[in-house]
């Protein structure tokens, strides 16, 4: 793959695929923009050598046609302060030519939402051919959406020669985030792995189980593997057609010598609110009409002493349901565990888009060493499958 310092946009226009997938609230103004200021540094790098920019993105996923709350227009105001410069907005992907080959060299054009056709996430050949024509080199920038075989992330690079596909500094960055803890893991190692579902996660729990000395379970999933062992879970979380496969994977890490360290205790709820009765039990004792929403403070203890003798950490998906205060405290505790291991020397990587949340919303963004712009994307590059986004531009 090119790297972007290796390319000179002097007189170049270049189409740049960003993932400015952003997070909107009703009146449309952005609730998250990390993945704005993460590729900024490539857009700069273009800008600075003399090149013009076409930034295509997709935003949501809008079915059927444009939607206004999935209109790119609404970003325009706050890409204008991040570049410091006017942001020009084409309305249309496929009427966006004209507008591209008038573009000056310093000059910015964002395109409408390429997910209002639906020939993007079918990979049309045509289409990205039609996309392709806005530049003269294609940049990809759009790690989040680098699994995605779309016209826009992948089979338009088909319309560029080789040397003119080039892999942005975001793309080249989180690849090799997501390298060093695969290949050059510092020991221990320690992956901690939380959120609601067993099934989203399972096939990289198994990969994670060749490489890691500690599997930390935590969040809704962990109750599937507390009902699994013969506990009562209440009302728990549970995805019963997984208890099987979580007790092989319990058998799998004992057959490799991993340390796999499940819940003992919970925060319970009777009901699912922040203003609902609480009491600590173990795991394994949950009452019917009760449900774990964190973790108790015995795994809290464990789970933090363990992360803050890591090396290599690896961090997806909360504690608990870290979105309402009175069941945060897990997920904050871990995230403060990883921040002082940190501190000690350890390489933390975050990724998924809540644990991201979780880890910005709780303030500890600056005390990790790199939060992903991926969920999706980081997980299967890490399952050890092919980036589309990636292999094109090969
Ligand atoms: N004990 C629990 N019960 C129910 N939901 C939970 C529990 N623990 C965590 N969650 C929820 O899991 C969600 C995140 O899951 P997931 O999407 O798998 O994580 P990520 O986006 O980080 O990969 C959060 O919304 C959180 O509230
Ligand atoms: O938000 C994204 O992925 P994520 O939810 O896995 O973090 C990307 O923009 C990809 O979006 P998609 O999952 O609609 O293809």
């Amino acid at each position: 793959m090119k790297t972007l310092d290796q390319y000179n946009f002097a007189g170049k226009r270049a189409v740049v695929r960003v993932d400015f997938n952003v997070p909107l609230d009703k009146s449309f103004a952005i609730t998250d923009d990390t993945r704005i200021r993460a590729a900024t540094p490539t857009i700069k790098k273009i800008l600075q050598d003399g090149g013009s920019v076409v930034l295509l993105s997709h935003l949501g996923r809008p079915k059927g046609g444009p939607e206004d709350k999935y209109s790119l227009k609404h970003l325009v105001a706050r890409l204008g302060e991040e570049y410091g410069q006017e942001v020009q907005f084409a309305t249309d992907a496929l009427d966006a030519e004209a507008q591209a080959q008038a573009l000056q060299p310093g000059q910015i054009l964002l395109v409408e939402n390429v997910r209002f056709y639906a020939e993007e996430e079918k990979g049309n050949a045509e289409f990205a051919a039609k996309l392709a024509k806005l530049g003269d080199v294609y940049v990809n920038d759009a790690f989040g959406a680098a699994h995605r075989k779309h016209a826009s992330t992948a089979v338009i690079a088909e319309n560029f020669a080789p040397e003119d596909r080039v892999g942005g500094y975001l793309l080249q960055g989180e690849l090799d985030n997501a390298k060093k803890v695969l290949e050059e893991a510092e020991r221990p190692f320690t992956a901690i792995m939380g959120g609601a579902k067993i099934s989203d996660k399972i096939l990289i729990i198994e990969k994670l189980l060749d490489k890691v000395d500690n599997l930390l379970i935590g969040g809704g999933m962990a109750y599937t593997f507390a009902k699994a062992q013969g506990g009562s879970i209440g009302n728990s979380l549970l995805e019963a057609d997984k208890m099987d496969l979580a007790l092989e994977l319990i058998e799998k890490a004992k057959a490799k010598g991993v340390n796999l360290v499940l819940p003992t205790d919970s925060l319970i709820a009777d009901k699912f609110a922040n203003d609902a009765e609480t009491k600590v039990t173990p795991n394994s004792q949950i009452p019917d009409g009760w449900m774990g929403l964190d973790l108790g403070p015995d795994s809290i203890q464990a789970f933090s002493d363990i992360v803050r003798q890591s090396k290599t950490i690896l961090w997806n998906g909360p504690m608990g349901v870290f979105e309402m205060s009175n069941f945060a405290k897990g997920t904050e505790s871990v995230a403060q565990a990883i921040a002082d291991a940190t501190q000690q020397g350890a390489f933390s990587l975050i990724g998924g888009g809540d644990s991201a949340a979780a880890v910005n919303q709780l303030g500890f963004s600056e005390q990790v060493s790199y939060i992903s712009t991926g969920g999706g994307a980081l997980l299967e590059y890490m399952e050890g499958k092919e980036l589309p986004g990636v292999t094109a531009l090969g």
